[in-house]
């Protein structure tokens, strides 16, 4: 089937005649048989390799290519990224062109090579599912001067699509050693240091972060690893970018930034953490505990208050669940309130992401007052981790923040957890928190 879909959408570029469309940005598309995605996108020997599917929807999508990429290093400033940013939304009104990519956690400090304090992709082929219907999708960008070479460019790439190669087999890896930043000691003191009532006061809640460095003598197919993690946690949102073989970042996240619909927006409040109980009756009695643990609400109530703050000048209606729920994954739980809003008119992906990012489930409140003790104490640079990945278009847009994620290198695989600290925070019980956030990941990778 795909041979012939390639066939077909290679016909069309031929015939396309570019000054018959209005529209900078030409996309032809074709229906296709069903695919194994991840498989497919792992199988392309192009770059970058994006991988996207939603928490709530049946939607997954594997991108490879560039007709378009913004990247932004350290020289770039917000002026500059607004600016891009409604340049290109300026641009098509068409619903189905998407703008994939990541905006790191903190734009001020040392970014990743390649992944830079932001980038967005227009790919230049898609392959997407919608339930049970896949298409192959083609991007061209009419902008350009030379449309000749744009045509053949977009030829050369369907010409060296590959299909879909099984994965390999989940092995577990042999770990040659293990390091964490901040290491348990420093962990503690960060801890104390946060608790202190003094600093508490002004600054009530700072999210405290680890990376714990594996260092590994066999290759890991990160394609593999987020295949395996979705399937623990189907209910998360799972994505991956690999801008270059040699770097992917992948997550599989339980947690929205926000999703626009026109003007609809969700979001939540997703902060507070219990461990999932050997039983039904186990379990049900953590998930109780953790609603009525103080700690543990005050934790997820500042969250959703400060989105609700945020959102308010933004929005014609803002509203939030009153009482959390609670939102289980394959090791651990936690307290989730929904977040809804009507936006005014006039309000854009870039402020939304400008107002809502970092929240104080991943950064802490007052922003920017628990962003500089991050900044100064942590000890490593948190790149895409904890950033907002996702993709954007005229219509609607997701974007989810990127914690339960690992950056796979050659020889080393980054894996990232983040803790809550509040007032009534201990340091072994926080300590422990990352641990059983990383219990999934570890699983997949060690555990017989
Ligand atoms: C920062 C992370 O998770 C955040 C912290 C939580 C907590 O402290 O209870 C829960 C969910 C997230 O808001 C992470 O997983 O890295
Ligand atoms: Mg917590």
């Amino acid at each position: 089937m795909l041979p012939q879909a390639i066939e077909y959408l290679t016909d069309k570029l031929q015939q396309l005649n570019f000054q018959s469309h209005c529209d900078p940005i030409i996309q032809v598309s074709v229906n296709i048989k069903a695919v194994p995605v991840i498989a497919w996108l792992a199988a392309q020997p192009i770059y970058p390799r994006i991988y996207w599917k939603g928490r709530d929807t049946e939607e997954e999508v594997a991108a490879i290519g560039c007709c378009k990429d913004f990247f932004y290093d350290e020289t770039t400033d917000d002026n500059q990224l607004a600016m891009e940013y409604q340049a290109q939304r300026a641009l098509t009104k068409n619903q189905d062109i998407r703008y994939y990519g990541g905006v790191a956690f903190d734009r001020s400090t040392e970014a990743w090579p390649e992944f830079g304090r932001a980038r967005f992709v227009l790919p230049r082929v898609e392959l997407r599912r919608s339930g049970t219907e896949f298409k192959l999708v083609v991007n061209l960008n009419c902008d350009k001067q030379d449309t000749q070479s744009e045509r053949r460019h977009a030829m050369e790439s369907l010409g060296s699509l590959a299909p879909a190669k099984p994965l390999p087999p989940p092995n577990k890896v042999s770990l040659l050693g293990r390091s964490d930043r901040p290491d348990r000691h420093h962990w503690t003191e960060l801890v104390n240091r946060v608790t202190d009532p003094k600093f508490i006061h002004e600054t009530p809640k700072v999210v405290l972060s680890r990376l714990t460095q594996l260092e590994v003598n066999e290759e890991i197919n990160p394609w593999m690893l987020l295949a395996c993690w979705q399937g623990r946690n189907p209910s998360s949102f799972q994505f991956g970018f690999q801008f270059s073989p040699n770097r992917t970042f992948i997550s599989c996240t339980p947690e929205r930034l926000y999703r626009r619909r026109h003007r609809e927006l969700f979001t939540e409040a997703l902060a507070g953490t219990t461990t999932r109980g050997l039983n039904q009756e186990e379990d049900a009695l953590l998930a109780t505990q953790l609603q009525e643990d103080s700690k543990n609400s005050h934790e997820n109530q500042l969250v959703s208050q400060h989105i609700v703050d945020v959102l308010s000048p933004l929005s014609r209606y803002v509203g939030a669940e009153e009482s959390p729920k609670v939102f289980k994954l394959s090791h651990i739980q936690h307290l989730h309130r929904s977040i809804r809003a009507e936006l005014k008119p006039e309000v854009d992906d870039f402020q939304l992401l400008l107002a809502m990012h970092p929240t104080p489930a991943v950064g802490g409140l007052p922003r920017e007052a628990a962003m500089d003790f991050i900044r100064q104490q942590e000890g490593y640079a948190r790149g895409w981790y904890a950033g907002a990945c996702g993709y954007f278009n005229h219509y609607e847009s997701e974007f989810a923040v990127a914690i339960r994620s690992a950056l796979i290198e050659p020889g080393r695989i980054n894996l990232f957890a983040g803790a809550g600290i509040v007032s009534g925070s201990e340091a072994d019980a926080e300590w422990a928190e990352l641990e059983n956030k990383l219990t999934t990941i570890l699983s997949i990778l060690t555990e017989v």
